[in-house]
């Protein structure tokens, strides 16, 4: 075995948060993980591994790399729990009390993944947020590696909570949402209160989520290294001010971006890796191959995001208002509350009909490289943010929730490759923005947007930083076997 075992690879655990966007990324990374030939197990809940089962051929795709397992694992809520809204936050308590303990027995009765063929696990990448992995790889003295999925620029704010909560910058009542935030290096000057991630908008400064969001985030620097979806010349001068916490960070990103060039280097089939777990509605393919180039504005709020009918139908309004084609994923479980009746006014269907397209779920990647497609209207999730600048599509931001109200600032602000119609819901501005977006300001936009393109794919091609940093990340992961 001792001989066996120094000529065996690395054996990675990696363990996402169990949510669509956190697992998407993490698989991208797994994959590319993979094609190095390192070992890895990709833990994933009983719920996500059901769907992906269901609605993708991850197994199949991964079945091309022998040293690959998946190990399912609950995340501690009932079947039945809704996992969307506001709601999804009850993961990371149900993770943390009841996944966290089964883990733990888990890695002990299975020698923490070890066999005669494969190492037990010699470094955990975690996602940022899972911290009772961290406390794990502590106790045990296994190197972790945190993944956090969402912007450098949003773990940044995060990061800074306690320096906005001594400087007053927290919106509690009486503070002005539009007030310039001072107490974050490196955003001086464009962020505003209203911006910072949303866990900041609290009605009193002893709230539980903003205390969580806090300590979740600073915690990140008991981790010998951070991974970040994203890339230098997108992020870098935030970087800089987590280095300072971090030394080590890698920055890999777009991970799908990435995983593609890394692919398509090794001349294998490069097709998008679909993490989906809703089954994809391919028709909206067909549609958009009839619609002439850059004319269609693709909405989609991800898949956590959840709105009320008097929301859907502004949106709606918006958009048949505007005059221009679009495509609508609207995700059957999207729609929450009774409000007004069920009854669509007949001027939305005539609209729709004419110009519009909607399906349940879509093969996003694909949808937005799409040439139909010249606008995104999006809620801002980073995994859509960056399908979004990787293909040169400007984007109407609606955030949501979470970081999203970061991430929109800086594609409309930071990288003005956008617009920002936060904490608004309304027709007018709906269809003002999307006549902007695709007519008015389109040239301009689109000149942005495809410069902003080329530096993500310059970063995930030999010789960028990310694919630089991929290769020091796998080289970082082998000398961590003691
Ligand atoms: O019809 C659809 C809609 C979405 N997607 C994919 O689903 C993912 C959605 O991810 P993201 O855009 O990041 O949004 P959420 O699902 O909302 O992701 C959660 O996780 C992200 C990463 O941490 C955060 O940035 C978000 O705020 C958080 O809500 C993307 O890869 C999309 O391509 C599809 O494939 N088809
Ligand atoms: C449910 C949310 C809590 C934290 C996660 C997150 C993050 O800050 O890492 C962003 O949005 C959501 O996916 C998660």
């Amino acid at each position: 075995m001792a001989s066996q075992g120094a000529i065996l690879p690395p054996h990675v655990l990696i363990f996402p948060m169990p949510v669509q966007g956190h697992v998407t990324s993490m698989l991208k990374l797994a994959e590319l993980l993979c094609l190095s030939g390192l070992d890895i197990t990709f833990m994933v809940s009983d719920f996500s591994y059901n769907r992906l089962l269901k609605h993708t051929t991850v197994v199949s795709r991964f079945k091309q790399y022998p040293g690959f397992h998946f190990q399912s694992i609950t995340d501690g809520l009932p079947d039945d729990h809704p996992r969307v809204g506001e709601q999804v936050v009850d993961i990371l308590t149900s993770t943390k009390n009841i996944t966290g303990p089964l883990f733990k027995q888990m890695m002990s009765e299975k020698n923490l993944f070890g066999s005669g063929t494969r190492r037990p696990i010699t470094c955990i990448i975690a996602d940022g947020v899972l911290t009772f992995a961290g406390d794990f790889a502590e106790e045990k003295g296994i190197p972790l590696i945190y993944f956090r999925t969402i912007s450098s620029c949003s773990f940044w704010a995060s990061f800074c909570i306690p320096e906005l909560i001594e400087a007053g910058e927290i919106f509690v009542q009486g503070i002005g949402m539009d007030q310039l935030v001072k107490s974050i290096p490196g955003m001086e000057g464009f962020l505003r209160i209203r911006d910072l991630p949303s866990f900041c908008r609290v009605n009193d400064i002893n709230e539980p989520k903003l205390h969580m969001m806090k300590s979740l985030t600073r915690q990140t620097t008991r981790a010998q290294a951070a991974i970040f979806n994203t890339f230098e010349d997108l992020e870098g001068s935030i970087i800089s001010h987590i280095r300072k916490h971090i030394p080590k960070v890698f920055t890999i990103g777009p991970n799908h971006s990435h995983l593609k060039s890394r692919l398509a280097e090794k001349k294998v089939d490069n097709s998008v890796l679909s993490g989906s777990f809703w089954a994809e509605d391919r028709s909206c393919l067909d549609w958009l191959n009839a619609q002439p180039s850059n004319s269609v504005i693709y909405v989609s709020f991800g898949s956590i995001t959840v709105v009320t009918r008097e929301q859907l139908l502004e949106f709606w309004h918006g958009l048949v208002n505007s005059g221009q084609r679009f495509l609508w994923v609207m995700r059957p479980d999207s729609i929450v509350g009774e409000g007004v009746k069920n009854q669509t006014p007949i001027e939305l269907e005539e609209g729709t009909k004419a110009r519009g397209y909607m399906v349940g779920w879509a093969p996003q990647e694909e949808v937005l490289n799409h040439e139909a497609v010249g606008g995104f209207l999006t809620h801002s999730g980073w995994n859509s943010t960056l399908e979004s600048i990787v293909v040169g599509v400007p984007m109407i931001c609606w955030p949501y929730f979470g970081d999203q109200t970061i991430n929109s600032r800086f594609v409309s602000e930071g990288w003005k490759i956008g617009l920002d119609i936060k904490d608004t819901c309304d027709r007018d501005i709906i269809e003002k923005a999307v006549k902007e977006l695709m007519e008015e300001r389109k040239d301009e936009f689109l000149k942005r947007s495809q410069n902003v393109a080329n530096l993500a794919r310059k970063a995930v091609n030999e010789g960028g930083s990310s694919y630089h940093n991929l290769d020091a990340l796998i080289d970082y992961i082998k000398t961590m076997i003691v």
